[in-house]
């Protein structure tokens, strides 16, 4: 699978793991940055992670800051983009069953690294269930095109 994997200096020594196991797991991995410690803006890194999953370039993202938070944040404003914030393994596993999630969260300062590569595990082995599941992310689609134009400016 082609995963791209996005941090911010929080999320930059979790992201080097997961790198390494991903690539051990023989999957192809872009690595948007950031590529140290030093302090840098989350959305910057989310912006280029997001780039390579709406073009295509990549199926499934990973990002990483101190809580998580910030990329979650971030990812869902994308139609299309569906990001799951995971710290235990139901909600990776729930993620992908019913939410078809495409991008997997995680804090660098909320997890630790064993725990984080189970979680990555299932995130990208466990299918999507389909069926009602379908239609509801279909609506979430709808509502966000029909709700976009309600808020008066
Ligand atoms: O979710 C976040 C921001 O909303 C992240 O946790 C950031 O990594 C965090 O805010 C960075 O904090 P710092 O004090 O600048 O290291």
């Amino acid at each position: 699978m082609r995963i791209v994997l996005a941090s911010d200096h929080a999320g930059f020594e979790l992201k080097e793991r997961i790198k390494e196991y991903l690539q051990e797991m023989g999957h192809e991995v872009l690595d948007v940055g950031c590529h140290s410690c030093e302090s840098v803006d989350y959305p910057v890194f989310g912006a280029k992670g997001l780039e390579k999953l709406l073009s295509g370039q990549a199926e499934r993202g990973i990002f990483i800051c101190g809580t998580g938070l910030g990329m979650t944040i971030m990812a869902n404003r994308f139609p299309g983009i569906r990001a799951a914030l995971c710290h235990d393994c139901y909600t990776a596993r729930m993620c992908r069953l019913h939410n078809d999630a495409n991008v997997l969260t995680m804090g660098g300062r909320v997890i630790g690294p064993a725990l984080a590569l189970e979680i990555v595990r299932i995130f990208l082995e466990t299918p999507f269930e389909d069926g009602r599941h379908s239609r509801r992310l279909q609506l979430i689609e709808e509502y966000a095109r029909s709700l976009q134009n309600v808020r008066q400016d």
